[in-house]
């Protein structure tokens, strides 16, 4: 069956900064539009302005495009809508104005105190807790007066009674909310902000979008979204409610609690491909097991591997893929990843064969300051084991070292070769001590890539410091 081209959306608040699970719900949602050739948008939903900031909306669509993904439609990048919705108050008036006029609203007086004592009660009672109905009973006159005496009003959605709803959830399957089991619900704040039921069920049928892919935190506020669409006879979606990424604590990770954000990620110098290839797994099964580039990706993403089971964030994991990461740069992204540490003027060809021999030591490009140092610069820093190393291969060692790598036109094999006869050394006896010379490290890059870019001056210096210390400890 050929790939539907759904229209997708990913809709967050900008109440703080985005997080792992909100990256990976964001990248499902464009899998699933990019893997049929349809449509990704993006809706800012700030209709919660005590909650909501600039800042954040401007942190949130960078840290959205540095993950990887790009929109059809949204805030920056403009499209037929606004899609900012606190820009789409007018449009939501109008709607909620049809539900009234079909006598499916009523304004609410009761206060946040009164609503947290019925909670109570009917927690107490165990039935669990919804709108009581106060006001549904209110007579048009009482109504009439309270509203005219300035008395705060929200507006609520009144469920019919005695109905079943469902739909067939593309994670879930089958879904079955009986409406008795729904209170009335805010669709319009006290301070006249639309609440999230209302405008974001409203703004996906009017965006036109066909699959709503959301966190399963979603999953029990579809039948009132349902529900409104149905009153108001707009197109009912397709949706698929994935599992929620978990935080170390075992709660769902949420940007109130501001943890594991993307920014910090990136902050950590993890690269976005390894942060895709990590979470593009999480709650959704891959079949291949290795690297997936973005084509590669849309090819493996099938709506029916999507797992119900919430996914645990592992660190381990995104290591193992930000090494597969760094293989993957193209040489000319790679020196640019770590240009930072490299000498300014660096020519060509000294900063390719710098390239070759550090990329399997480097997982984050700060990795590759110490071995550019090596290469290119004076050696001052030394590890303690390669301090004991030095002492003690001795002073004669070092000497006999310097003798070979003072005749010209030698490979490093053959050098290595001659310094093993001549000192009697054989594998790592031979290796560590010259290693630790000429890197002031026991371990890292092949010795041999490196040491090609180092001078042959700068050789001898490291070689006489080296036997000038082993004299000293010796
Ligand atoms: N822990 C999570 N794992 C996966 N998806 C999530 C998680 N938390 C939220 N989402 C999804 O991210 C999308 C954006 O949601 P939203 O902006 O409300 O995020 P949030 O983290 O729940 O924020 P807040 O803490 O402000 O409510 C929604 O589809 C939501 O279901």
């Amino acid at each position: 069956m050929p790939n539907q081209p759904y229209v997708t959306r990913f809709a967050p608040s900008p109440s703080g900064l985005l997080h792992l699970g909100n990256a990976r719900t964001a990248l499902l949602s464009y899998l699933a539009a990019r893997k049929g050739k349809g449509r990704f948008i993006l809706r800012i939903e700030d209709t919660d302005e005590a909650r909501s900031t600039e800042a954040h909306v401007q942190a949130l669509l960078e840290d959205l495009r540095w993950f990887g993904l790009d929109w059809d439609e949204g805030p920056d990048v403009g499209g037929p809508h606004e899609y900012r919705q606190r820009h789409r108050r007018a449009i939501h008036e109008t709607w909620l104005a049809k539900l009234d006029a079909a006598g499916l609203t009523y304004p609410c007086f009761c206060t946040p105190a009164e609503l947290s004592l019925s909670r109570k009660r009917q927690l107490a009672a165990g039935k669990p807790p919804r709108y009581a109905g106060t006001c549904r009973a209110l007579d048009a006159h009482r109504r009439a007066v309270r509203l005219a005496a300035g008395e705060p009003a929200a507006l609520r959605f009144r469920v019919p009674a005695g109905q079943i709803v469902a739909f067939g959830d593309l994670v879930h399957g089958e879904q079955r909310f009986a409406t008795d089991d729904i209170g009335d619900f805010i669709i319009r704040r006290a301070d006249g902000s639309t609440a999230f039921f209302f405008s974001n069920a409203i703004d996906d049928a009017l965006m036109g979008i066909t699959l709503v892919l959301r966190g399963d935190d979603h999953l029990t506020n579809t039948p009132r979204q349902i529900l409104i669409l149905q009153a108001l006879d707009l197109p009912v979606p397709e949706y698929a409610h994935v599992a929620l990424l978990l935080g170390m604590d075992g709660a769902p990770l949420s940007k109130r609690h501001g943890a594991q954000s993307l920014g910090e990620f990136r902050e950590r110098g993890f690269l976005p491909g390894a942060l895709r290839n990590h979470l593009v797994r999480l709650g959704h099964a891959c079949q291949h097991d290795g690297w997936l580039d973005d084509a590669a990706m849309c090819a493996e993403f099938e709506l029916s591997r999507l797992g119900k089971a919430a996914a645990r964030f592992d660190a381990a994991q995104l290591h193992h893929w930000q090494k597969e990461a760094v293989a993957q740069l193209s040489q000319e992204d790679f020196l640019r990843w770590i240009g930072a540490f490299l000498p300014p003027g660096l020519e060509a060809p000294r900063a390719a064969a710098f390239a070759a021999a550090v990329r399997p030591n480097v997982e984050f490009a700060r990795d590759a300051q110490p071995w550019a140092e090596v290469a290119f610069g004076r050696l001052t820093n030394f590890m303690p084991d390669a301090v004991a190393a030095i002492e003690a291969a001795g002073e004669a060692f070092y000497a006999m070292a310097a003798q070979v790598f003072a005749r010209p036109g030698l490979e490093f094999k053959q050098r290595l070769r001659e310094l093993g006869q001549a000192s009697g050394r054989k594998g790592p006896a031979l290796f560590m001590p010259l290693r630790a010379a000429l890197t002031g490290a026991t371990h890292g890059p092949e010795l041999a890539g490196l040491l090609s870019l180092v001078p042959d001056e700068e050789v001898q210096t490291r070689l006489a410091a080296a036997m000038q210390r082993a004299g000293a400890g010796g």
